[in-house]
């Protein structure tokens, strides 16, 4: 087996609100393998984007390690977080986060213009070839539709060959057609490149796309399943969401 591309290992995460403690994580420990598609469900509330923050190094842990690789990011400090995000990290957001005056391809070769260095443009030209934008590098995002603009996101993400992709709904602002076609891609270039990849979301039809899911319920890793259908993932959600509420 490959060292998993993230282990987290007895992450607790407290966030103070005024004078009480909230336990977003508590003792989380999970293993995102490399090459494959991880879901991240659970509740409102139950700490699905507190894990994804911790494991893409957007926050530290209140205790506990993270590593991405051989290395561990939970103790660096935000200078080294910031550049490690940069270098081994892709993001997708559900507001796609483009820059409106930029074309297609200025937002996607982005991520290069900050860090002070090229794509590579063989892989440059594969990753927009894969996502179907070859005959839109020029527009402005206004000019595509939503789900062209998330196809621009993850070109962006993907163009520094990042080690993991996080994507954080990423098809919360789409409609179901364009949210499957968007997910397909992504399963698709997970199949294809062997890019890792974790998602947040609330749809089980979104997360059906994913190799695991990993259900969170107050700030615990309750359940993990492989390759589960919509309605098994759905039937999960409903009977999580029935303990929160009687708890
Ligand atoms: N920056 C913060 N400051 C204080 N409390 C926070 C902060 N971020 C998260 N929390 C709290 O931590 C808990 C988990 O939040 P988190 O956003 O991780 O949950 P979630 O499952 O992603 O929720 P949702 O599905 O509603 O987005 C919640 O009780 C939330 O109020």
């Amino acid at each position: 087996m490959s060292l998993p591309a993230i282990r987290m290992n007895a992450v607790t995460k407290t966030y103070k609100q005024g004078a009480r403690v909230v336990h977003a994580l508590r003792e989380v420990t999970a293993a995102l393998p490399r090459g494959r598609f991880t879901a991240v469900m659970g509740p409102s509330g139950s700490g699905k984007s507190t894990f994804l923050h911790c494991a893409a190094g957007l926050d530290t842990p209140t205790s506990g390690t993270v590593h991405l690789g051989e290395v561990e990011i939970s103790r660096m400090s935000e200078t080294q977080l910031s550049e490690l995000r940069r270098d081994r990290a892709g993001f997708v957001f559900q507001s796609f986060n483009l820059i409106p005056a930029l074309t297609v391809m200025e937002n996607i070769t982005l991520p290069f213009r900050l860090a002070g260095t090229r794509p590579d443009p063989a892989w440059l030209d594969e990753v927009v070839r894969r996502v179907g934008l070859e005959n839109r590098t020029r527009h402005r995002p206004s000019q595509l539709s939503g789900g062209q603009q998330q196809r621009v996101a993850i070109a962006r993400a993907l163009a520094t060959r990042p080690e993991v992709v996080f994507a954080d709904e990423p098809t919360g602002a789409l409609d179901p057609v364009t949210a499957a076609d968007v997910l397909g891609l992504l399963r698709r270039l997970v199949d294809t490149t062997g890019q890792t990849a974790v998602m947040v979301t609330h749809d089980p039809v979104a997360a059906a796309h994913a190799d695991q899911v990993l259900f969170l319920a107050d700030g615990v890793i309750v359940e993990e399943l492989l390759s589960p259908s919509a309605g098994e993932i759905a039937r999960r959600i409903s009977a999580l969401g029935r303990r929160t509420a009687a708890a």
